[in-house]
């Protein structure tokens, strides 16, 4: 399976650097939200263990994972954050819905991030049943909400290394 392979997941604190100097949101989406809310402490927790102070993490709500980009663009506009961090669980259901907010949200997150040159990170979860999305918010395979955050920092570093 992919995920076992996966680079991040394997990451260990000291390969991350320190997430001190920067600013962070984290735009969760309340759709799932036992497991976007697991999602959420993974990113929190993590960014305060790799030394960000937690009054410069700025938290926020939307109602479903196709809002996560209005919500993104929203903090992007008013706020001085140097990554914005996406969280969200889409669920397939027995429609093409799931294949419809997938690709927006993705399309979307990644536009974001373009047109105010600032890190959007996709923390989306897009899995076939809720067992999938257990397993990778706080599971067996791992919390990508803390991968979420560990590539935040990395992209927060990177463009500060880049100015
Ligand atoms: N089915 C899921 C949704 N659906 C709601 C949409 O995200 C959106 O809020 C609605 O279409 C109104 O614009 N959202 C999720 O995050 N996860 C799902 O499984
Ligand atoms: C991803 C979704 O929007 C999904 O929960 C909707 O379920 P359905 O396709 O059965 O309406």
């Amino acid at each position: 399976m992919a995920t076992h392979l996966k680079n991040l997941s394997d990451f260990s604190h000291t390969t991350i650097p320190s997430a001190s100097p920067y600013h962070f949101a984290i735009v969760t989406a309340h759709w799932n939200a036992e497991i976007t809310g697991a999602l959420y402490e993974g990113a929190y927790q993590f960014l305060i263990k790799q030394g960000a102070d937690p009054d410069h993490i700025l938290s926020l709500t939307v109602p479903g994972s196709f809002e996560l980009s209005s919500g993104a663009d929203m903090v992007l506009q008013h706020k001085k954050v140097d990554a914005v961090i996406c969280l969200g669980c889409v669920i397939k259901g027995d429609t093409p819905h799931f294949d419809y907010i997938c690709s927006a949200v993705a399309h979307g997150v990644t536009n974001v991030g373009i047109k105010h040159s600032i890190p959007a990170i996709f923390g989306v979860l897009t899995t076939d049943n809720e067992l999938q999305a257990k397993e990778r918010a706080g599971g067996r395979h791992g919390n990508k909400g803390e991968e979420a955050a560990a590539t935040a920092i990395l992209m927060a570093s990177l463009k500060s290394q880049l100015q």
